[in-house]
């Protein structure tokens, strides 16, 4: 758990932080959003006392960070940034290693958790073990940086713009990864982007930050639903703010009991969002889809008045997926 009580920090005269609280629970995935120079990295930071706070008290576990040796307290967190900051002259599995090794593994053990991140981060050891960072593409020197973070299990994770330099499809694929990771692994996360579709499709807690203050902060749908703040509203896309929310909701939580009706034609997975079944029923020239479980067995219907409905801020409900 990680709860930042009325933090601030002064460079000179610049207050990058100013007064923000915030409380992640423990295996939650919080995302800090907003424009640039608005305080995220410098909240991201003051976590793992790269950056010390000028005021207000920072709790990890129950005890202040500034109670924590620096150096030890880093090396519980795992951290990664946009440009992996992965070592040149090393290869790929001595940078994975790197903290292991630091605490003094034995040398199987690190072998051990260096293959065992390396194949849960889709980097066959035979190809990729004794490569050189230069050697690998972007995508595949982040996947790096992730497992290095990883590597000494740590219960915090920080990430500063991780995907931030990939192309967009490879930014998908990794945003995927993360996300089928955390359901594993359940980390506390703290997240920062510019990118507020990643941010959305990532988060249980999200942060949208101006000049230093947090303007709102909530579940993604809970934003979606009622930003209180034209710029919030802006960041969340708006007239796009309906099919984001859709996109975050469930056909299972939303779908009716099978009609006495012929079943429809079109087959919508219960796991999809309302936004695909829109989608479905666009291509599909229809406005009712037969939902099926994971055996292809129809369970249930979705029909467009009900996304309609559940589009409407009062009907909504909040995401517990
Ligand atoms: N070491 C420093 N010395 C002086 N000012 C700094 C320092 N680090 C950050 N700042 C200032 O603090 C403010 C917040 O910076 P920060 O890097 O936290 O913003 P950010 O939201 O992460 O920005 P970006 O999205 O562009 O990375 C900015 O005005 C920045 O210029």
């Amino acid at each position: 758990m990680i709860e930042l009580s009325h933090v601030s920090k002064r460079f000179g005269d610049v207050a990058a932080v100013d007064d923000i609280s915030l409380h992640i629970e423990k295996g939650k995935f919080c995302a800090l959003v907003g424009t640039s120079g608005c305080g995220k990295s410098t909240t991201l930071r003051m976590i793992n006392r790269l950056i010390e706070h000028s005021d207000g008290e920072i709790i990890l576990d129950g005890h202040p960070v500034a109670a924590y040796d620096p150096v030890k307290l880093r090396r519980r967190i795992g951290y990664v940034i946009q440009h992996t900051g992965l070592f040149p002259h090393w290869t790929v599995a001595r940078n994975i290693g790197l903290v292991p090794r630091l605490l003094k593994w034995s040398s199987a053990d690190v072998q051990a958790k260096v293959e065992e991140l390396m194949s849960l981060l889709g980097l066959p050891v035979g190809e990729f073990a004794h490569k050189y960072p230069h050697q690998l593409s972007g995508g595949q020197a982040q996947r790096v940086g992730v497992a290095r973070a990883l590597a000494a299990d740590p219960d915090i994770l920080l990430m500063d713009e991780p995907f931030g330099a990939l192309d967009p499809i490879t930014r998908e694929k990794l945003q995927d990864e993360l996300a089928r990771l955390q359901s594993q692994m359940h980390k506390t996360v703290v997240f920062v982007t510019h990118d507020m579709d990643e941010a959305l499709r990532l988060a249980d807690h999200l942060v949208v930050m101006r000049d230093g203050y947090i303007v709102q902060q909530g579940t993604p749908l809970s934003l979606l639903q009622h930003p209180n703040d034209p710029f919030v509203e802006s960041l969340l896309g708006g007239l796009e703010r309906g099919l984001k929310q859709a996109a975050l909701t469930r056909v299972k939580d939303h779908m009716s009991p099978m009609g006495p009706t012929l079943p429809a034609q079109s087959r919508i997975p219960a796991a999809f969002s309302l936004l695909q079944g829109l989608s479905m029923m666009l291509r599909d020239h229809t406005d009712r889809l037969t939902v099926v479980d994971q055996h292809d067995v129809p369970v249930g219907e979705l029909t467009l008045r009900k996304i309609v409905k559940e589009a409407q801020p009062e009907q909504g409900k909040v995401r517990e997926s």
